[in-house]
């Protein structure tokens, strides 16, 4: 579903890469956390599978497609199949939770009908019932992320990328999301999950990858944060 191949991603005003030489691959279906210290490379790991940036040298496939060939107009729709999930919720305040929800689906031209069904069931399926005509600034912390996690699935997409998802949740809430997200993994989504949060990981026991300066120091199934910051 990604694979890199010997990718190295030098920033502009960087002297050192932020990703170096790396080479893996996320199968179809599989979650996956990225650990290591803050500056390693997890973030840059995301966009790229975004295209959000372009490696420096190397190839990327995402979804079958090679990144590199890709033309920019293909762009958007390669990132419709891709949902992003980030720390610090990023909802529409002036918008309802229905609407934050909806909106995703209408800047992609689903029809009213689809989203009229589609919004309620997957509000329904984050726990959010109830709660569609409340306003982001009603709901907890959690409750926001859950409106994040449904606007990123509600168009079923194949790939979800989540940065540090739980960092600004509290331990119990962060459970919530991480149990959300593997429900999503199970109904066949590629997760793959940028954190810090030891103890989540400790209890998922999913593969993890720990990156060191850009560079891949461990591949782990069913693995442990694993290291002390
Ligand atoms: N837009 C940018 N321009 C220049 N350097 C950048 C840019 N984005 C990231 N970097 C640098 O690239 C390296 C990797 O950063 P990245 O954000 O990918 O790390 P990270 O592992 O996600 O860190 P954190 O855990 O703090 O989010 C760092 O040295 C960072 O300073």
């Amino acid at each position: 579903m990604i694979r890199f191949d010997n990718v190295t991603k030098v920033y502009p005003t960087q002297s050192g890469p932020a990703l170096e030489s790396l080479t893996m691959e996320v199968e179809r279906g599989e979650f996956l956390f990225l650990v290591g210290p803050s500056g390693s490379g997890k973030s840059t790991f995301l966009r790229l599978v975004l295209k959000e940036e372009r490696p420096t040298s190397g190839r990327i496939r995402v979804a079958g497609k090679d990144l590199h060939r890709l033309s920019n107009w293909k762009v958007p729709h390669l990132r419709r199949r891709i949902g992003t999930v980030f720390q610090d919720f990023r909802l529409l305040p002036n918008k309802t939770v229905f609407e934050n929800v909806a909106f995703a689906l209408q800047v992609i031209g689903k029809p009213r009908r689809q989203i009229a069904r589609d919004v309620p069931a997957v509000l329904d399926l984050v726990g959010l019932d109830g709660k569609q005509d409340r306003m982001p600034d009603q709901l907890s912390g959690g409750e926001q992320q859950r409106v994040a996690v449904a606007r990123a699935f509600v168009n079923r997409p194949l790939i979800l990328l989540a940065d540090e998802p739980t960092g600004n949740l509290d331990p119990a809430t962060s459970v919530g999301i991480m149990k959300l997200l593997d429900r999503i993994n199970r109904t066949g989504t590629t997760v793959v999950m940028a954190t810090h949060d030891q103890s989540i990981v400790d209890q998922m026991r999913k593969r993890v990858i720990q990156l060191e300066d850009g560079r891949l120091v461990r591949d782990q199934s069913r693995g442990v944060y694993g290291y002390t910051r």
